[in-house]
């Protein structure tokens, strides 16, 4: 018995340490509020606040009634909602030691999905493969990959040429080839669709398991348990078959860019560095398919924006072809060392990223320990929501923001840096801000300013003639896609049609 008592005290101690917390929390709590926000109901608490057909909208109308920093309770779990630009920049940014973890979720345990660095929590591990991404895509390296996208473009705008109405499945297939090429240093050959299927395939699991609501498992964990036959566990049997399907697209890119190292040589990408630097071959794996994940789909639906905005705007588009006529000529198509001579083409991207918020709200965070912010008590735990889309909806900073107006951007005709940079916000916040960012953007410029050059873009037309009206729709998913659109891509003259068809890919 007495021999028993010294092995009892580290864990009296740790019960003491635990209540001292919770009373301390609890006290803490007790003097300062909490952030204010809708009455939550019994048990539910504020899940039926959660928005239902569009996540920037809804969630922008509950920062118009409580304020910038909104507090939801879902099922036990405490959700903190930012509005605005300043209040994610204040916690996601200066405090980005505590708020740079992310949610835990049963769907992303249950795929295992979490070799997808984007939903891994802060720490060592996920400090590793965000120091190898990082290095894949600093400034000087950026400049390599140009000569690769800017090729792609040049046979997307061939596709285009020879099929304008398949213009969708062109800009995907694009996208998923450029990532492919620079990652993998795979060539996709033309019409073959397997890379972006596979793209669409992983970024889709992705986007499905990111969006808030979209499974009762991740409002009740313990459903985890239930047997897959029983009513409502459906979600196990999807889990198991996205389990093995997402590896499985992983170590096939993996294993059929080591195969064409060996039979068709090296071509140099991301695969051969960490081939170089003797990467761990599981990390190298890993973060090779993360960056090929998050970085195919979401650029890909920046352009489809673009394509539509176009129709919809056609003075914008017109505007910006008399600035591609005046700076790149007829003579040849636009490359990446024009963008510092094309201030219109340039705020019309700006544009494309704020009127169309690829990440609505971003990709949660989590805190982890308790805070305050201007008085309010921040749970330590929380889910931190940044409300992108509203940040884009500002009309302190956009007047009229719902229209598609680059000029909004530009003073004198000149980049006017005192105009809010929509990539301050769209590519999320502090430690995790997107890795991808510099050359989403490139790809971005070069695709617009190309298929402005050469092609122009008009609304589909009703069995009388009547060009139809077009307006934004989209999936209202944690990635978001404009919903498919019809459209006319023409080439601008006979000649731009030659430039095009010239033109060495
Ligand atoms: C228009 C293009 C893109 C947009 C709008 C976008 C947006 C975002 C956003 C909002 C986040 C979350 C940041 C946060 O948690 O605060 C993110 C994370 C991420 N993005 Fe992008 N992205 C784009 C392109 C790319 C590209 C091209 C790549 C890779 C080549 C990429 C790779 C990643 C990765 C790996 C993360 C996770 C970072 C982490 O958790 O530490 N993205 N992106």
């Amino acid at each position: 018995m007495l021999d028993s008592i010294p092995l009892q005290w580290p864990y009296l101690l740790i019960l003491v340490a635990a209540v001292l917390v919770v009373v301390l929390r609890a006290k803490r709590g007790a003097q300062q509020p909490l952030p204010p926000g809708p009455r939550p109901l019994p048990l539910l608490g504020n899940a039926l606040d959660f928005p239902r057909r569009h996540l920037g909208r809804e969630f922008r109308d509950l920062s118009d009634r409580y304020g910038d920093v909104v507090y939801l309770k879902v099922l036990g779990q405490s959700v903190i909602l930012l509005g605005s630009y300043e209040a994610a920049c204040e916690l996601l940014e200066k405090r980005s030691a505590n708020y740079s973890d992310r949610p835990q979720s049963v769907m992303v345990d249950m795929t295992n999905l979490d070799w997808i660095f984007v939903f891994k929590n802060y720490g060592s591990e996920w400090r590793k493969y965000r120091r190898e991404l990082h290095n894949m895509f600093l400034p000087d390296i950026l400049s390599r990959y140009h000569p690769i996208q800017r090729d792609i473009t040049r046979e997307l705008l061939q596709n285009l040429l020879t099929d304008p109405a398949a213009f969708s499945g062109h800009i995907k297939f694009s996208f998923a080839a450029a990532i492919v090429r620079v990652v993998y240093g795979l060539d996709a050959a033309h019409g073959d669709k397997k890379y972006y299927k596979l793209a669409e395939r992983l970024a889709n699991i992705a986007e499905d398991i990111s969006t808030p609501g979209q499974h009762i498992v991740e409002a009740f964990p313990s459903m985890q348990w239930l047997p897959s036959w029983f009513p409502g566990a459906g979600f196990k049997q999807l889990a198991a078959s996205w389990k093995q399907e997402i590896a499985a697209i992983r170590d096939h890119l993996y294993e059929s860019a080591k195969e064409a190292m060996a039979t068709n040589g090296v071509k140099e990408s991301i695969l051969t560095k960490l081939t170089e630097e003797k990467v761990d071959e599981e990390l190298a794996k890993n973060m090779m398919a993360t960056a090929y994940a998050a970085g195919a789909d979401t650029t890909n639906a920046s352009v489809h924006a673009f394509v539509l905005a176009m129709a919809m705007y056609p003075e914008v588009q017109k505007k910006a072809q008399a600035e591609l006529d005046a700076v790149v000529g007829s003579g040849r198509l636009p490359d990446f060392s024009d963008q510092k001579c094309l201030p219109y083409v340039t705020a019309l991207t700006k544009e494309v990223l704020r009127w169309h918020v690829v990440a609505p709200i971003g990709v949660p965070h989590r805190s982890v320990a308790d805070d305050d912010y201007n008085g309010y008590f921040i749970p330590g735990g929380s889910i931190i929501i940044a409300n992108q889309w509203a940040m884009s909806r500002d009309p302190n900073h956009y007047p009229d923001p719902e229209n598609f107006n680059p000029d909004r951007f530009l003073i004198n005709g000149q980049l006017n840096h005192k105009v809010r940079d929509p990539s301050s916000y769209v590519f999320g916040f502090g430690r995790r801000i997107c890795p991808g960012r510099n050359f989403g953007e490139a790809g971005l410029f070069i695709t617009c300013a190309s298929i402005l050059h050469a092609f122009t873009i008009t609304p589909p037309l009703d069995e009388r003639g009547v060009p139809r009206k077009l307006e934004m729709k989209t999936n209202n998913l944690a990635v978001s896609h404009p919903l498919p659109f019809e459209c006319r891509i023409a080439p601008r003259s006979p000649h731009m049609e030659e430039l095009v068809r010239a033109s060495t890919a």
